[in-house]
């Protein structure tokens, strides 16, 4: 940050750093400490010439009253060699410009402000649009039986805060981080919606929107889409709630405003990152789904209070954070898809076949070898997907795992193929094959082909499962060794089960017509799962289906009784 600007009195100072017009020496190299605002405060007085250690030697601090988020202004009292006592504020610009009743002009001398109050607010108004952050100094004279004589009442000591000589006006740039406005743009695409929300003025604010792409350039905007704080805070809970949907830019806004707008955002259904770095930012940060605090700028509260920490304080990173997380909830909804697959085809062969015919053709060995399968290689092999996949490649999603696990088409589908397929060869089996019903190995025969075309169908699932949501389920496979060499594996074990480990798995040899019928049933769960993927899912979920005639009845029977 740098002051770029400044107004003594109302003499612009060009550049702001021109100490001609003062009478001052070179007030050296001096290491300047506190936050960002400050430091570019204090290295423009550096420039101006001012000498810190004079200044203090000269004077003695009665009292300080740090910046406040809240009232945007921080202020101390000091009592100079002359034992007068002088209070300082520096703040907002404009808040601290409605207190001044006076000015100093460029000699020095005391002006009344009634006259020039609109063209301070135009000076500001001007810094403002330019994105700048405007700060105003203004001071007054306290007499000296005003101050509390007793250390614990100055302690308490309220500086009085009105009837103020404005000094100085300055505008300080904070530029647009390289990459924020790509960044910005990576997670519209991605749909994620970036608001920003700030002390700033809103001038200040709407200017720096536009420039990291925040806000559209030259787009007229209105309220509600960029509002002031205090407007905001002054509705009632529903309005914020349909407000907050709307507000891409939030200027003057208090710590409080922060929060409320977070909270009417999440009652509204959304998922609500907060990045913040500053004290004022904590309570968003901590009622935020994903708070996301800056490691060097941050302060500890801040950190403490945010779910991760952005070392680098990039806003580029947040997109980062968002493929992590998108990448783990498609690897998820990829495991469960699977899974679900499995189990719900198990289930349904052994119960359907135990209760018709008494007899289960997957017996509990079998199944600990297709449990093994799923848990451990499945898992294995999708571990190994790239972790950052394109944002705009995933969907969007939001508000919890449990209402966005749609079980599309695709899943139902190949359970549904699965479950009938294998049903058929369990009750038409033998006669499908040609086999002596009676005896005991045609039994085996028909259970071994289950079996082994069930674990096939896995198999083959897994490519399925791998991309979800694409047609081509092979795009990318050679980069992805791991999940290659254990289908790889996978298949060759299962070979050696079924020809070489019958004893084991109660299975017996299947000859190689046996294998081509079992590796058709299998292969057929690919063009299936990519008919599967071009039929769209419906946007009403499907339990949705049979709830919604059930919630109309219930209404309408209320509504009789009513
Ligand atoms: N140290 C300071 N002294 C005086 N005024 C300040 C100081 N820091 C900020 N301001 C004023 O307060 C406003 C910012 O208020 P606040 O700190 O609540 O907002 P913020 O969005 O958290 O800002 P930041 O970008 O510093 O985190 C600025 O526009 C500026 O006018
Ligand atoms: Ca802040």
């Amino acid at each position: 940050m740098t002051v770029v600007d400044a107004y003594v009195g109302r003499n612009k100072i060009n550049p702001p750093g021109d100490r001609s017009q003062f009478d001052m020496v070179d007030g050296g190299d001096i290491e300047v400490s506190g936050s960002p605002t400050e430091k570019a405060i204090l290295h423009w007085g550096v420039k101006l010439g001012m000498k810190f250690d004079v200044i203090r030697s000269e004077s003695e601090v009665l009292q300080v009253s740090p910046f406040n988020s809240e009232k945007k202004r921080g202020g101390v009292a000091l009592k100079k060699s002359n034992s007068q006592v002088h209070i300082y504020w520096k703040g907002a610009a404009e808040i601290v410009l409605a207190s001044c009743t006076g000015y100093l002009d460029s000699n020095g001398s005391w002006q009344s402000i009634d006259n020039d109050k609109a063209f301070f607010m135009k000076a500001i108004d001007d810094m403002a649009e330019r994105s700048l952050r405007c700060v105003a100094f203004a001071y007054r004279s306290c007499e000296v039986d005003e101050v509390p004589s007793d250390e614990e009442q100055l302690e308490q000591w309220n500086l009085p805060e009105d009837d103020l000589v404005l000094l100085a006006i300055v505008g300080i740039k904070d530029p647009c981080r390289p990459g924020v406005k790509d960044a910005v743009k990576l997670c519209t695409d991605a749909g994620v919606k970036v608001r920003m929300v700030t002390g700033d003025n809103l001038q200040t604010a709407k200017a720096i929107a536009m420039e990291c792409g925040i806000l559209a350039p030259d787009a007229e905007v209105s309220e509600p889409t960029i509002i002031e704080g205090k407007a905001f805070r002054q509705l009632s809970e529903k309005e914020r709630e349909q407000v907050a949907k709307k507000i891409l830019v939030m200027g003057r806004s208090s710590p409080n405003d922060k929060l409320l707008l977070v909270q009417a955002l999440r009652k509204g259904g959304d998922v609500v990152a907060v990045t913040g770095d500053g004290t004022n930012d904590a309570p968003a940060l901590h009622e935020a789904d994903i708070g996301l605090s800056m490691g060097i700028q941050g302060t500890e509260v801040a950190k403490e209070n945010s779910d991760i920490i952005i070392l680098d304080d990039n806003f580029a990173s947040v997109v980062k954070v968002v493929c992590w997380g998108r990448s783990v909830y498609a690897n998820i909804q990829k495991f469960i898809q699977f899974q679900l697959t499995v189990n719900v085809t198990a289930l349904i062969i052994n119960v359907v076949a135990a209760i018709s015919a008494g007899d289960v053709p997957l017996n509990a060995v079998q199944l600990l070898w297709v449990n093994l399968i799923m848990d451990t290689l499945g898992a294995l092999a999708r571990l190994n997907h790239p972790p950052i996949i394109l944002c705009a490649d995933l969907q969007l999603v939001g508000g919890g795992l449990s209402c966005h696990f749609k079980i599309n088409n695709n899943k139902k589908g190949k359970a549904l193929y699965q479950v009938s397929i294998l049903l058929v060869l369990n009750f038409f089996g033998k006669s499908i094959l040609n086999l002596n019903d009676s005896t005991e190995h045609a039994n085996q025969l028909k259970n071994s082909l289950i079996f082994n075309a069930f674990v096939l169908c896995q198999i083959f699932n897994e490519f399925n499962a791998r991309k979800p949501d694409q047609v081509n389920v092979f795009s990318g496979i050679m980069k992805n060794r791991l999940f290659v060499g254990i289908v790889g594996t996978t298949f060759v074990l299962q070979i050696i089960i079924i020809e070489f480990l019958g004893h084991f798995f109660t299975t017996v040899r299947l000859d190689w017509k046996l294998w081509i019928v079992s590796l058709v049933i299998g292969i057929t769960s690919w063009p299936l799962a990519m008919i599967g993927k071009l039929i769209p899912v419906p946007r009403t979920p499907f339990i949705k289906i049979f709830i919604k005639p059930y919630q109309r009845c219930i209404a309408a029977r209320s509504a009789r009784t009513a």
